[in-house]
């Protein structure tokens, strides 16, 4: 099904990824060769995104944003995180209502 859950899907598969043979697949690879090169890659994508934008080709924009949020999880998984920290944190800032939060702190 196409919905939320495959970011848990996608996650649940990268995490597996990480203790195998990198010789075996992309993400293997990619944990193997370390948060640098992953850093690379998020830096590439999100270049190709932004041209991709440019170019106002949909499906292309699309694909880039995939390969954008796919390179994202890897890193995520890299530093002990996933989609739920990010999604709790969107959850977090539904709650606030536009206030500058640092501003409006009494000194
Ligand atoms: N969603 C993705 C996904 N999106 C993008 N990519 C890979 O990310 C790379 C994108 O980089 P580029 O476009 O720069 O292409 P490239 O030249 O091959 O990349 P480099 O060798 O230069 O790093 C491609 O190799 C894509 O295959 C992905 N690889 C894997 N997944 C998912 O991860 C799962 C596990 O994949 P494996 O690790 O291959 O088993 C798969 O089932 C998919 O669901």
């Amino acid at each position: 099904m196409v919905n939320a859950d495959i970011l848990a899907r996608l996650a649940d598969t990268i995490e597996a990824r990480k203790g195998a043979d990198p010789s075996t697949s992309y993400t293997a690879k990619l944990m193997h060769k370390g948060l640098d090169s992953i850093l690379k890659k998020v830096g590439e994508e999100a270049v190709e995104t932004v041209m991709a934008a440019k170019d106002g080709d949909k499906l292309h924009l699309v694909r880039e944003v995939a390969d954008l949020w796919f390179h994202t999880l890897v890193l995520l998984a890299q530093q002990g995180l996933g989609p739920n920290d990010v999604l709790a944190e969107l959850a977090r800032r539904e709650g606030i209502s536009g206030i500058d939060e640092k501003n409006a702190r009494p000194e």
